[in-house]
């Protein structure tokens, strides 16, 4: 071999087998995406992120993926022949062609190494790039359109949508560049070792019979005959992985929930309902598990085999040709390298089975949860205008999604600063009402016209969101200086810097370590104050605008809470349910909105407090529309006007 036109000869194979693999990868992807179910799935979800339109960087990166793919298969290519020289120098005992060999060793491992960091390194951009754009499709279409609430009116709901959006999206984005370029590794190299061992393979007799270049054939039909067998086997993985996913998220789920409801629970003593639910959810965790291992067990069992038999094939099949000094040592270690080679990659395929099975079923999970999107898209939505200072409501009929009457032709308007009160018996439709006047209810025909500004819904139990009690205190409007956004990279740079700090010392708890680590937002700017010059007129508004907190805080009664209002903390555990409820009302006192509306908002209030609550909303807020849901007749005082739904469609309306 002549190694130093090689650099000229591999830069040629490299330019040539780039153009035809572009070409034939593009054209691939396209059928792919026109003619298999997977591969319109595929480009149902990803299409957008390599269209020419949005930016040429996507495919320019998957080209120099692409690229480094096919350096690393002439690398592959020279490492054989390396072996040839190296070894035939042995046999030679020419010494000088052996140090030659080792130089020309350390220059290819050199080129090796390098490549292997690139290729690493733009693999991952590329797929961080991938990710954040696909996460941001989907939070945006889940977000959007209210999709994460109407999707419970769709008759077969989403389950997991957490881990679709958070799990599926990094496996989905991972696995279609591993899964691509790893077929495109396997078939230019199929093709690179297919000519060594052309070159290097003599006849082989069999069954009296001689067949020229024999063994060419028989790796082909070796890994053939092997495949086919695998994928027998190895079907029903498919559906185990898949199950793996969905009864792990659902287990997951119900962990969740035990956290989420720790103290129903715990009032109920509820933990042996618990347990057994959790026990009963993580037996089929492991029942499906074991199905996966059994599988597995002959999959691998097979993979193995054929794969070991490989092993000694080729040095039995050129033995005789070796010792009849038809070839040499050289040329034997590379027949077997290449008959390795060629037997893996053909055999990609074959191992990448089970891998292609868990990606087709990513794909069905992700696409399953677009589609769910888009079917809630498609559910009616109530007629909803925002114009002028009142609610009218125009021939409103409310149903419930089994088609049972709740309000009939309701028409009825209530102006700004006036107060209504919706009174009915249990399930006769008041929050229903409220649910489609917020334009949330799909079931429902007639006009619905909302003033202008800000409506505010605040219902039995107050959400109140992760965060300091002033973000709670606001929500939804968010005034915090620690937003995700920006707190989380100044989080993620404090891990970091702990991490390079414990790298010398000894193993510690990690868990301990990043409880430890001190998050320092102080330098993180407010979404209100984002440029360093204006973060004094930031910090000013923040002190007004907690001046005026307090002050709410107090009237509302909470004023023991005044001083806590950077603290981060799960809230809706810590304060009482009325406690919550005083929040919320603080929360409409600060939001000043245009209407209000408040469902069962004291229930757990005593009726003076209630009382006081409400005089506080007609002094403070006196032109804001208010409609309020309640049982209480003590409610009555506040609201002039009383609408009285019957649950079988009627209603009346009766004043103070
Ligand atoms: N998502 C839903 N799916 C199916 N039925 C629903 C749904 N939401 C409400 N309903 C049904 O609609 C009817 C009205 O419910 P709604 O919550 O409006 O009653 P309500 O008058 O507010 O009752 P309460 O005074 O007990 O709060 C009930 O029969 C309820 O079961």
């Amino acid at each position: 071999m002549d190694w130093t036109s090689e650099l000229i000869s591999s830069g040629l194979w490299i330019a040539k087998t780039y153009a035809i693999t572009l070409v034939c990868f593009a054209l691939t992807v396209w059928l792919l995406a026109k003619r298999t179910v997977w591969g319109r799935q595929f480009w149902q979800l990803s299409g957008a992120y390599f269209s020419p339109k949005r930016g040429l960087r996507p495919i320019l990166a998957v080209a120099f993926i692409l690229f480094l793919t096919l350096a690393g298969v002439r690398l592959q290519v020279l490492f054989s022949n390396w072996y040839n020289t190296m070894y035939s120098a042995l046999q030679d005992l020419n010494e000088a062609g052996f140090w030659l060999a080792m130089w020309l060793f350390a220059a290819l491992a050199t080129v090796h190494v390098l490549r292997s960091l690139l290729d690493f390194y733009v693999q991952q951009a590329f797929t961080i790039h991938w990710r954040t754009w696909l996460n941001e499709q989907m939070l945006d279409r889940w977000l959007g359109g209210e999709s994460y609430y109407r999707t419970q009116h769709l008759k077969k709901g989403i389950d997991n949508p957490d881990q679709r959006i958070q799990y599926d999206v990094t496996v989905f984005v991972e696995s279609s560049l591993t899964l691509s370029m790893g077929v495109v590794d396997a078939l230019v190299s199929t093709v690179a070792f297919t000519l060594i061992l052309w070159g290097l393979s003599g006849p082989l007799a069999l069954f009296g019979t001689e067949i020229p270049r024999g063994m060419v054939f028989l790796v082909f039909i070796y890994v053939l005959v092997a495949t086919i067998f695998a994928i027998r086997i190895g079907r029903p993985l498919i559906l185990l992985n898949f199950l793996n996913e969905r009864f792990n998220a659902d287990y997951r789920y119900a962990l969740v929930r035990l956290r989420e409801y720790a103290e129903s629970i715990a009032f109920y003593a509820g933990e042996k309902v618990e347990t057994a639910l959790l026990k009963h959810r993580f037996a089929q965790v492991i029942s499906n598990a074991w199905a996966i291992v059994y599988r597995s067990l002959k999959f691998l069992g097979f993979n193995f085999s054929v794969t070991q038999a490989a092993v000694v094939f080729p040095f039995i099949i050129q033995a005789q040709r070796f010792f009849s000094k038809q070839i040499s040592l050289g040329d034997l270690m590379q027949t077997a390298q290449a008959f390795g080679r060629l037997q893996d990659n053909l055999s990609f395929f074959r191992n990448a089975y089970d891998n292609f099975a868990s990606y087709r079923a990513t794909l069905d999970r992700l696409t399953g949860f677009t589609q769910a999107i888009d079917d809630a898209a498609k559910l009616p939505k109530p007629e909803v205008q925002s114009a002028g200072q009142a609610l009218k409501l125009d021939g409103l009929t409310v149903r419930t999604p089994a088609g049972k009457l709740l309000i009939e032709n309701l028409t009825t308007q209530v102006h700004a600063g006036q107060a209504m009160l919706i009174r009915g018996p249990s399930g006769s439709g008041k929050t229903t009402l409220l649910r489609a006047i917020a334009g949330l209810w799909p079931y429902c025909d007639g006009a619905i016209t909302r003033p202008q500004g800000q409506m505010l819904f605040l219902a039995q139990k107050p959400y109140l969101p992760l965060g300091s009690l002033r973000d709670a205190l606001h929500y939804p409007n968010a005034v915090s200086g620690a937003l995700p956004e920006n707190a989380g990279n100044a989080d993620t740079a404090t891990l970091e810097a702990a991490a390079v700090a414990s790298a010398g010392s000894a193993p510690q708890n990690l868990d301990r370590l990043v409880a430890n680590t001190q998050f320092d937002h102080a330098d993180t700017p407010t979404t209100e104050a984002p440029s360093a010059p204006d973060r004094s007129t930031g910090a000013a508004l923040q002190a007004t605008r907690d001046q005026r907190a307090r002050q709410v805080l107090d009237a509302v009664q909470l004023g023991h809470l005044a001083d806590r209002l950077d603290e981060d903390a799960d809230w809706s555990r810590i304060l009482s349910l009325g406690e919550q409820q005083r929040l919320a009302f603080g929360r409409l006192l600060l939001a000043q909105p245009a209407a209000a509306f408040l469902d069962e908002a004291t229930s757990a209030m005593d009726e003076g407090l209630e009382d006081a609550m409400y005089r506080l909303v007609a002094q403070h807020l006196p032109d804001t529309l208010l409609i309020s849901v309640g049982h209480r007749s003590t409610l009555v005082r506040h609201h002039p006007v009383q609408l009285n739904l019957k649950g079988d469609g009627g209603w009346d309306i009766s004043t103070r």
